[in-house]
């Protein structure tokens, strides 16, 4: 078989190690757009994006120290400037979330899933360009307090943070799939 798309999606992995630069803004808005040819139960358009770049991902660093410090009894001070760098392991940071809508024929699930697609197409629209991603999350993304300081909706979901930009060392290594575990054919 000889498709170049299936082999691109075959190929696809993430980069851990991003550095400058990151996508413009034209070509943030091509691959957001379409990555917002997810599938989609009810045409609700359930993703919403948001890009932190810039000196704009402090404003995502402190997040997570304002969700570390929020987790415990007491932080020093001292350790504030290390949650800020978190955010500045990539020149850019997507921020995926679902924004639910109630739908007498889509659950919530659905609408989620939905945004999950969304961002793996995202994930693939930035290797397309030549970028390199890494989809993160961890247990902040799903407190309620990191809903409160992103000015989130309580109903919204976190599907995650895209790390994006130019990998420092273009990885050559693609794991090996095995299928064989993973798939079953049902023919009688
Ligand atoms: C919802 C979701 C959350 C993830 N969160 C993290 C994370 O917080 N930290 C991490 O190292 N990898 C995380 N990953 C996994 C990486 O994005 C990546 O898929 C993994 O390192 C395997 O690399 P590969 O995509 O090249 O196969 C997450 C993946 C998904 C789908």
């Amino acid at each position: 078989m000889n498709n170049d798309f299936i082999t691109f999606m075959r190929n696809r992995i993430s980069q851990p190690a991003l550095s400058a630069p990151a996508p413009t803004s034209t070509e943030w808005e091509a691959i957001l757009s379409a990555a917002s040819r997810a599938a989609d139960h009810g045409n609700l358009k359930p993703w919403r994006f948001r890009i932190y770049e810039g000196e704009g991902r402090a404003r995502l660093g402190q997040i997570y120290w304002h969700h570390a410090l929020s987790e415990v009894d007491s932080l020093p001070a001292s350790k504030e400037e290390a949650f800020i760098k978190k955010a500045y392991r990539a020149p850019a940071v997507l921020l995926v979330y679902a924004h639910l809508q109630k739908h007498p024929k889509v659950p919530d699930i659905e609408q989620v899933m939905a945004a999950s697609a969304a961002a793996q197409q995202v994930l693939l629209g930035l290797n397309a360009l030549g970028y390199g991603a890494m989809w993160r999350s961890g247990p902040a993304c799903f407190t309620q307090k990191t809903k409160d300081l992103l000015s989130l909706e309580a109903s919204d979901q976190i599907i995650g943070l895209i790390y994006t930009g130019t990998p420092k060392e273009k990885s050559t290594f693609i794991p090996e799939v095995v299928l064989e575990p993973y798939l079953k054919w049902v023919r009688d």
